[in-house]
């Protein structure tokens, strides 16, 4: 089997949204698809109506396919700080033309500020490994890993556009979504990530490669670009105005500046091209007169992450068989 959705962004593309079908009959839900986690949760009937804003939630009594995975719940917490936790259904889901029929579709009890306010987004798909899914007592695996063994090929890609709509594809390449060859790297994933090592960047057309490994993760629901201060500061070093701004939280420059292009070396001899207005996220004030940076530090972290500023530069394989990352220009 194969399949493809439609993926769109919301406003400076913080976040991409992209159609599920849950249950039977089915209840359509537009959620987050996170290759940084591994856990599907949706908005539903056991969110109090105080936590919710507008969100579309998913009735498991109106589902004649639904069955309680009793004694099963969950809890996350993200890199932002958001979080929610609830109980756990098994059920049909139905997404891009693929399907499962007992996908674990973990139910909110409670969702953090952050998700009740993120009014268009009804839940979270986490597409890294089921290695760090948070349900217990036993922990359940991702829609991704149980259409594996039907799909064409053990994989997904992932097609994100700035300020258009993009795909995910489950289980074939399409040659007509990428420009020249597709590089690929491996991936170590016994953190439960995507993770891969970069050899280097380039800052600007006409700079200078740096020999600089920087392992991270490819992270679709991160919405930037997060690296090592030595390299934020490199790159920030090129844009006029430009200065780190506790109160803002991060770096921030005039709206007007001129923003060299950022390069990310792929294996021995590839690189993937973040055009400069890719690195402008959105303005900090109001008369739109700074605005903060695509590209932030990784402190605290632990390892850098590769989100959407960088995924949307490029097409990416999630190669699940081969344990390795692929990535082309568009
Ligand atoms: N990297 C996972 C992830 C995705 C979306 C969010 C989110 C949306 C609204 C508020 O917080 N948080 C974390």
């Amino acid at each position: 089997s194969t399949g493809s959705v439609v993926t769109t962004p919301q406003q400076y593309d913080v976040e991409y949204l992209t159609p599920v079908t849950i249950g039977t009959p089915g209840q359509n839900l537009e959620i987050d698809i996170d290759t940084g986690s591994s856990d599907f949760w949706v908005f539903s009937s056991e969110t109090p109506k105080s936590q919710v804003d507008g969100q579309t939630c998913y009735n498991p009594n109106k589902s004649s396919t639904a069955k309680k995975l009793e004694g099963a719940t969950w809890e996350i917490e993200y890199g932002d700080g958001s979080s929610s936790s609830g109980d756990v259904y098994l059920d049909k889901v139905k997404m891009g033309g693929v399907n499962f029929s007992s996908q674990a579709v973990e139910v909110a009890s409670k969702v953090s500020a952050e998700f009740t306010a993120d009014t268009n987004n009804d839940g979270l798909m986490g597409l890294a490994f089921g290695s760090i899914n948070q349900v217990r007592p036993q922990k359940q695996t991702t829609f991704f890993e149980n259409l594996q063994s039907s799909l064409d090929k053990p994989l997904f890609t992932a097609d994100l556009k700035s300020g258009a709509p993009g795909h995910f594809n489950f289980g074939y390449i399409d040659k007509n979504a990428y420009t020249g060859s597709i590089t690929y790297t491996p991936v170590n994933s016994t953190q439960g990530f995507w993770m891969w090592t970069s050899p280097g960047y380039t800052i600007g057309a006409s700079g200078k490669f740096k020999s600089s490994p920087i392992e991270g993760i490819a992270d679709t629901g991160t919405t930037l670009l997060l690296l090592p201060s030595s390299v934020v500061k490199a790159y920030y070093k090129n844009v006029s105005g430009a200065s780190y701004q506790s109160s803002n939280g991060g770096y921030v420059f005039p709206c007007d500046a001129t923003l060299p292009s950022f390069y990310v070396s792929v294996g021995d001899d590839a690189r993937i091209k973040i055009p400069g207005k890719y690195m402008s996220y959105a303005p900090v004030d109001s008369q739109g007169q700074n605005c903060f940076g695509g590209l932030q530090t990784d402190d605290g972290i632990g390892f850098s992450i590769f989100g959407d500023v960088f995924l949307k530069a490029a097409f990416v394989v999630f190669d699940a068989g081969k344990e390795r990352l692929g990535l082309a220009a568009k």
